[in-house]
């Protein structure tokens, strides 16, 4: 677990307060979202986790340990960092870039390659293709998979990821957030991460934290959020499609009801959003939806009322 313990921040010379007095408590194996308006201090609070900076005033505890105590290189070999500009080395090929860390321990040349190949294997680059590519042979997507993988290397228990796919396009961006968001969640790891993007925040996040100004205004999950915001600055960031959004985190299968006999209508996977059910619902003149389950079954039924009324909930 990782806690800002009543943390404040206030640069040199700087009369105001990067950070204003914020108690953020993220719990091991989650991921936490940083999010809100340019220079509310998600960058700062973010670097204060690896000692990037130092807090002025409170603690920041991992574990129970103030890691002002902690031997700096110990506590940045835990903490895997990605940021934007990925920051390969330019002249090192991607399996040296991803053997950094590895290397920086003294690990046995064999162990470090296995290494390797099992991360780019893990990000969806072939090893037999990657390795000996230098980063400039690689697209931006293509290399932040290596940032990624470079950072996940010695199997550090929180990643921070700052703006972490800011500079990839829409598309890929997506692809990239759905896979990363797959394999954090395998891996088990605490993340932080740092975004501009509500919508990257309410796929990523278990919980979403939304700072204004150095502080901290709510701190909850993506449906929380959503569905009650604290006030009327926290409802006017998340902006007028909210209700649609919050549609995006309910799975069809919890509001269906029971399966009625095929009749022609269209059907959706019960893995689907209500989101996605209304989409398709409102794409033709149905007057309902049956849901199938993986395996094939149809699981349940979804009509036109029960969509419109899952706005509700
Ligand atoms: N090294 C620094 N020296 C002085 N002031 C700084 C420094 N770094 C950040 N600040 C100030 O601290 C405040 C918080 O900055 P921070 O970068 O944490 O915000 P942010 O929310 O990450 O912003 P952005 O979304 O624009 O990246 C800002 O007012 C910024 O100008």
């Amino acid at each position: 677990m990782i806690h800002l313990d009543h943390v404040t921040k206030n640069y040199d010379g700087s009369g105001q307060h990067a950070v204003d007095n914020l108690d953020l408590l993220i719990e091991t194996g989650t991921t936490v979202a940083l999010i809100g308006p340019s220079g509310c201090g998600k960058t700062t609070t973010m670097r204060m986790i690896n000692q990037l900076e130092t807090p002025t005033t409170g603690r920041v505890l991992v574990d129970g340990r103030d890691i002002a105590r902690v031997d700096q290189k110990e506590l940045r070999r835990n903490i895997g960092y990605v940021i934007q500009q990925v920051g390969l080395f330019p002249h090192m090929s991607i399996a040296r870039n991803v053997a950094t860390v590895p290397r920086l321990l003294g690990w046995e040349k064999a162990r470090s390659n296995r290494r390797v190949d099992e991360l780019l294997d893990l990000v969806g680059l072939d090893p037999a293709i990657m390795r000996q590519r230098l980063p400039h042979e690689l697209s931006g997507g293509q290399r932040q998979r290596v940032g990624f993988a470079r950072a996940l290397a010695a199997d550090p228990a929180i990643m921070l990821m700052d703006e972490p796919f800011g500079a990839i396009d829409p598309i890929t961006r997506v692809r990239l957030q759905d896979e990363f968001r797959d394999i954090l969640r395998k891996v088990k790891k605490t993340v932080v991460i740092v975004t501009h993007d509500l919508d990257e925040a309410i796929k990523m996040g278990d919980r979403i934290a939304i700072m204004r100004d150095g502080r901290l205004l709510q701190y909850d999950s993506p449906q929380e959020i959503l569905a009650r915001p604290v006030n009327e600055f926290v409802e006017s960031f998340l902006g007028p499609d909210r209700a649609i959004k919050r549609l995006s985190l309910i799975a069809v299968s919890t509001i269906m009801t029971a399966p009625e006999p095929s009749n022609g209508d269209a059907e959706i996977a019960a893995d689907a959003t209500v989101h996605d059910a209304l989409a398709l619902i409102l794409s033709g003149e149905m007057p309902g939806l049956h849901v199938r389950s993986a395996d094939g079954t149809l699981a349940g039924y979804l009509s036109r009322d029960t969509l419109l009324r899952a706005n509700r909930l």
